[in-house]
């Protein structure tokens, strides 16, 4: 089990996944605790403090810069689905009205971080109204629209919360998210299509298995696929689909939250990253072995008929 801390910092967000533990979220609107399968804003300014009751454990975060996260515009979705803004929840009122020796802030400016000591703490607010607020959202509560036909939507159409551009469509980041759903496309390739794109796209797995991905991506994971670069599911999923072909009825997909950031800015991997252990070095090793199940033979139609791939990204 996995949660998702995703806070947004100065005009910036983070997002943190924790394994195994709840976490407790001092700011100074008041506490939030985040249990498995939240997601967690924290907008531009705001002091807060993570605890981890059960003990160390490891997340994700994304910082954005510039804008602030909102729901999607619905389109002609219309009123309802996705995420549902009465879903949001903003912590009440908390504040400790002691001593507190040495406390020290830590403050990101201008990409550094500075520290300062105060004698009291920061969480000294007693009451407030207004919408600045730190919020969280369980993406169980997220209500998924999808292909009921033909083909395979873009993912965007599972946007939690995006942070745009002033272009509309290409956003700062989205976060997106791949939640339990039914799959009854016909006629049609239903993992993600293989693909490469203007966006790039980290992706992470919160809890159970990632549909495109049958090993090796597991909870706590991280994958990136920068932009224009091809990826798509693993050989051993590509065959398990074509050998389905097209009577595999609805199926749905159960016990999985994996989710992605997808931005127009290239992200740089640091150097922690590519210095990790746990850094996979033969991840392209999932796609060896792919071959063509194409056939120019009209009458066979369980291969011609799994062709018919996406064009979007
Ligand atoms: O690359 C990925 O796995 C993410 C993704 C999923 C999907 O269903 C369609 C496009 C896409 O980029
Ligand atoms: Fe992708």
């Amino acid at each position: 089990m996995v949660y998702t801390l995703y806070v947004e910092l100065a005009a910036h967000s983070f997002a943190m996944d924790l394994l195994f533990t709840w976490l407790w979220i001092t700011t100074e609107c008041g506490r939030l605790q985040v249990s498995p399968g939240e997601i967690v804003v924290l907008p531009q300014g705001f002091r807060f403090v993570v605890d981890l009751p059960d003990g160390p454990s490891r997340g994700y975060v994304a910082e954005v810069f510039g804008t602030h996260f909102q729901l999607p515009d619905l389109g002609p979705i219309g009123a309802n689905g996705l995420a549902a803004s009465r879903d949001f929840l903003a912590p009440t009122a908390w504040f400790e009205d002691c001593p507190r020796p040495g406390f020290t802030i830590i403050q990101k400016f201008g990409g550094e971080l500075f520290n300062a000591r105060q004698d009291f703490s920061p969480f000294n607010v007693v009451a407030w109204h207004g919408n600045y607020v730190p919020y969280k959202y369980d993406l169980s509560k997220f209500c998924p629209y999808n292909t009921v036909l033909i083909d395979h939507g873009d993912p965007s159409i599972n946007t939690v919360l995006t942070a745009p551009t002033d272009k509309p469509g290409v956003a700062l980041l989205d976060f997106v998210i791949f939640p339990p759903r039914w799959l009854v496309a016909e006629h049609t390739f239903r993992p993600p299509y293989y693909h490469r794109n203007c966006m790039s796209e980290f992706m992470g797995l919160i809890y159970g298995g990632y549909e495109a991905k049958a090993d090796g991506f597991l909870p706590g994971g991280a994958s990136l696929h920068s932009c224009m670069t091809p990826h798509g599911p693993d050989t051993k999923t590509y065959e398990a689909t074509v050998a389905r072909g097209n009577e595999a009825g609805p199926h749905k997909i159960t016990d999985t939250m994996a989710f992605m950031f997808e931005s127009c800015l290239m992200p740089r991997t640091c150097p922690w990253a590519l210095d990790s252990h746990f850094r996979d070095l033969d991840y392209y090793q999932c796609w060896i072995g792919l071959k063509s199940h194409f056939s120019h033979d009209k009458t066979d139609v369980k291969s011609n008929d799994l062709q018919n791939g996406n064009k979007s990204g």
